[in-house]
């Protein structure tokens, strides 16, 4: 029987409301922002397979934290979709008594082979990862020389198999920002919802500098400019993307502003990665193993106190103090293809 939903705070007061399970950390893609090709290049070490969660773990994990008062599972990455017979964990979560929502990460690249297999499994949402239409740049930003084309088609698929689609943009200064305009009309015209990411400094190997990103106000002002925008009230409490609905239309987009206005006080998510550890931050240092005590034999019960505790001590909120330029930020961070996007 489904125990009592309860939902559990942080030393901030925040709820633990969203589970964000990374199913590998392995990527065919190198973008230069998450994964530079000098850094994971072919001799870099991936996890073993038998070091990553199986998926009746991840489903224990899930139908824990959902006893815990969580609703919305997201699947990431590394990409998703590399990991093998992904629609059967999709399929075995959205069993899981209480589970709302459930919605995956990826870069498209798979996408229009699985896209009706994931469907039937359950996925409701997808969002695809582009950033730009032009397949020479975008060639260059994803490391591997992948054609725009090929993503565009596998938002396609994904949208006629009947999946909600979302695409997620990163915008970077003098690297693609003359893409938004193209990227706006273009998606406005076929109805999905564009989020522009601003550049983070995930990680320790993307080079990051704060004049490469290209502030969310900055990219309102010029859609607004040739497509006038209002803003939108958000869907629910700790939503990441600020929303502007383009004016007389039901089409809107969405600003992810985690630079010029971090949302850490209003952060919900848990994030587990790929081979079992929680992190209650995409900045975090280091994380805490759910996995052993996992094959160790101990009961639900001893794994949600662990979660319990871990989320109780919880005070991250490294947006927020990088926007006020605290001094002594983190220094060695955990990898994004490693604790999922
Ligand atoms: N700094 C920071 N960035 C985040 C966080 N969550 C998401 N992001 C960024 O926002 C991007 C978009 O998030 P998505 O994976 O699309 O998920 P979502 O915003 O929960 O999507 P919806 O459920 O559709 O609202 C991520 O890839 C990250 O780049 C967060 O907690 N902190
Ligand atoms: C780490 S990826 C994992 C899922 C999948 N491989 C994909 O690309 O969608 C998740 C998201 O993180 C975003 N991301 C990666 N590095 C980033 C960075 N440095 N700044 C902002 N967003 C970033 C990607 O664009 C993607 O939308
Ligand atoms: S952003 Fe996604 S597609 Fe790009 S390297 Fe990172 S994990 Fe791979
Ligand atoms: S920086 Fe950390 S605490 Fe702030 S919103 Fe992102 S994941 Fe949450």
């Amino acid at each position: 029987m489904q125990e009592t939903n309860r939902h559990i705070y942080d030393k901030l007061k925040r709820p633990l409301r969203d589970l964000r399970l990374s199913v590998t950390d392995q990527c065919n893609f190198r973008c230069r922002y998450c994964m530079p090709e000098e850094l994971f290049g072919a001799d870099y070490q991936f996890l073993p397979r038998e070091k990553l969660l199986t998926f009746e773990e991840l489903t224990r994990i899930t139908r824990i934290f959902v006893s815990l008062g969580v609703e919305k599972i997201r699947i990431t990455g590394g990409e998703p979709l590399m990991r093998r017979e992904l629609p059967e964990l999709i399929r075995m979560i959205n069993e899981v008594d209480g589970v709302k929502d459930i919605a995956m990460t990826t870069n498209g690249s798979l996408l229009a082979k699985h896209a009706q297999a994931l469907k039937a499994a359950g996925l409701r949402r997808v969002t695809v990862s582009l950033d730009s239409l032009d397949d020479k740049r975008f060639g260059e930003m994803n490391g591997r020389g992948f054609k725009a084309s090929h993503v565009l088609q596998g938002i396609e698929a994904a949208s006629e198999a009947g999946l909600d689609v979302k695409v997620n943009m990163v915008v970077q200064k003098g690297v693609n920002d003359q893409d938004v305009l193209p990227m706006a009309k273009y998606f406005r015209e076929r109805g999905h919802i564009l989020r522009f990411i601003e550049y983070m400094d995930v990680g320790n190997t993307n080079g990051w500098r704060l004049d490469q990103v290209v502030p969310s106000q900055e990219i309102v002002r010029l859609i607004n400019a040739e497509m006038p925008l209002e803003p939108v009230l958000p869907n629910h409490y700790g939503e990441v993307a600020s929303r502007y609905r383009y004016q007389g239309e039901t089409g809107e987009i969405g600003l992810i502003s985690s630079v010029t206005q971090a949302f850490c006080s209003t952060c919900t998510r848990m994030r587990i990665s790929a081979e079992g550890q929680m992190f209650g931050c995409l900045f975090a240092v280091e994380g805490a193993d759910l996995r052993e005590p996992l094959r160790q034999g101990r009961s639900d019960e001893e794994i949600r106190d662990r979660i319990t505790e871990f989320w109780s001590v919880r005070e991250e909120r490294y947006s927020e103090l990088r926007l006020s330029n605290t001094p002594g930020l983190k220094k060695k961070k955990v990898e994004m293809s490693h604790i999922g996007g």
